[in-house]
């Protein structure tokens, strides 16, 4: 295993993915199969070449090699199709913007993620999550990737828009944003960029959707101004007090209308998902269910939790950061180098694809012994302290990292504690799940059966 201290052999090897075929490159490997393929390939380099499209594409396996494309956004910028395709869904907000305007942007979203806003919005996460966990019939089974979906959405939306109209927010934002989030990804993944424009009920639903998110967030923002309340606490009086110390510029209406729309977009399926997979991973791990359950008894005594209780909640955060290595929701991501640069002794042209996927270093022998073992204690400090810099990436890393990590990690903690705490989830036999790494890796429809505890 190669461990933090160890320094990583600068001897890379690189190497051209097999199985290519003469047209299509590894395009239809990477379409039928994409976690077994790409989880393959570690094993034939540091950095692999793909070819996907027109332009070469690269995965980097070794940590290292991870961490030097993620600490230089400069030359390895957000591009490459995926993006060019959110474009006209997201706007341009952090996700899309390039590095200069990145950088501006992100000096004026980071003060709404900052730790005494999150306390803020940590009150509408305890809401929801002692909502959500009261909400259950003993014995009668429940969806939980809706469920998961239905609290996240609600924390998120109430998180963003504290006004009376946050219900009707919610019920919008649950309607469309699955039918946006999938769209998106059919969108992204069309080689053709064709499908877009076939007049298909899939399309007119996606457009209707989208349509519908773009005006509610718009009548979110008329309404902050006219009401002009000052801060409420919420992410968009955030974002509307919102000043960059260097030059003393704001946010445009345009401007919060797409960070509201990239928040949306990148902060409920996300959570939804790995809180999901947490479930179905502790239904299978009954040593981890048990010490759970240990913990959320011990610190909370039979109550509900709140923010308070979170650091104590260290065997959850362990759980949670567990499920994150297996099933890390952003599985695939990618960069587009500005210039001509070298990355492992390897020289990539201009506009080079450069693949980070969480999910293959997660998986890796290498870097974490018995990979496919669910095993939370792994994230004691004396233990994790051993694990490479740049081998365990849920969040990403360098400028563009989650900017809601700590947002996540708190409204997940205190989502399982709280239903933890009423329930024990048992798995229904016969029940089929496979990972479907799509815009997240979600797990689809996943039936389990809520037993009071
Ligand atoms: C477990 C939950 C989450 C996971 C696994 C996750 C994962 C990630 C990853 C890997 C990135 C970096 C993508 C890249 O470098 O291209 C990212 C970026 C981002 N995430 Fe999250 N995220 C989660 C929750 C959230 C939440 C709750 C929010 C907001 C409320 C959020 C908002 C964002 C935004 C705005 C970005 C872009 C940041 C930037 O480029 O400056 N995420 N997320």
């Amino acid at each position: 295993m190669r461990t933090a201290q160890q320094p990583a052999t600068r001897h890379w090897r690189h190497a051209l993915a097999p199985g290519g075929l003469p047209l299509a490159g590894h395009a239809l490997l990477m379409g039928r199969k994409p976690l077994q393929f790409l989880a393959s390939l570690p094993a034939h380099g540091d950095l692999v070449e793909l070819r996907l499209g027109p332009r070469p594409a690269y995965l980097p396996c070794h940590p290292e090699l991870v961490q030097q494309v993620l600490v230089n956004a400069r030359v390895y910028d957000t591009g490459g199709p995926v993006k060019e395709k959110a474009k006209p869904i997201l706007g341009n907000g952090l996700i899309t913007s390039d590095w200069a305007d990145h950088r501006r942007q992100r000096r004026l979203v980071q003060p709404a993620f900052q730790a005494a806003r999150i306390a803020r919005y940590a009150e509408v996460m305890e809401r929801e999550c002692a909502a959500e966990s009261t909400a259950w019939t003993a014995g009668r089974p429940v969806d939980v990737s809706h469920e998961m979906l239905a609290l996240t959405a609600r924390v998120t939306a109430g998180a963003l828009f504290s006004t009376d109209m946050a219900p009707h927010a919610v019920a919008e934002i649950q309607h469309c944003l699955p039918v946006v989030v999938e769209g998106a990804y059919r969108q992204a993944v069309d080689p053709t960029g064709l499908l877009a424009r076939l007049p298909i009920a899939a399309n007119r639903r996606f457009d209707d959707a989208l349509g519908r998110l773009n005006r509610l967030i718009d009548r979110m923002i008329d309404d902050y101004r006219a009401a002009d309340r000052g801060d409420r606490g919420d992410v968009l009086s955030a974002l509307f007090a919102a000043q960059d110390d260097e030059t003393g510029g704001t946010l445009s209406d345009q401007e919060i209308h797409d960070q509201v729309m990239t928040l949306l977009l990148a902060g409920i399926e996300t959570t939804a998902s790995a809180l999901t997979w947490t479930w179905f991973l502790l239904g299978r791990n009954p040593r981890a269910e048990a010490a759970l359950h240990a913990e959320v008894d011990e610190v909370l005594g039979g109550r509900a939790p709140v923010y308070a209780d979170v650091p104590r909640l260290a065997y959850t955060q362990r759980v949670f950061s567990e499920a994150l290595r297996l099933f890390p929701p952003a599985w695939l991501f990618t960069r587009t180098t500005t210039e001509a640069t070298e990355l492992g002794g390897r020289r990539l042209p201009p506009a080079s694809d450069v693949l980070i996927s969480p999910y293959v270093l997660h998986r890796d022998p290498a870097l974490f012994p018995d990979p496919e073992s669910f095993d939370p204690d792994r994230w004691l400090p004396e233990r994790a302290k051993d694990v490479a810099r740049g081998a365990y990436l849920p969040f990403g890393g360098g400028s563009r990292k989650c900017i809601g990590d700590v947002f996540g990690m708190t409204e997940a903690t205190l989502a399982l504690a709280a239903i933890a705490g009423r329930w024990r989830m048992r798995p229904i036999p016969g029940t089929k799940i496979r990972p479907r790494p799509q815009m997240s890796l979600t797990a689809g429809p996943l039936r389990m059966l809520p037993r009071p505890r």
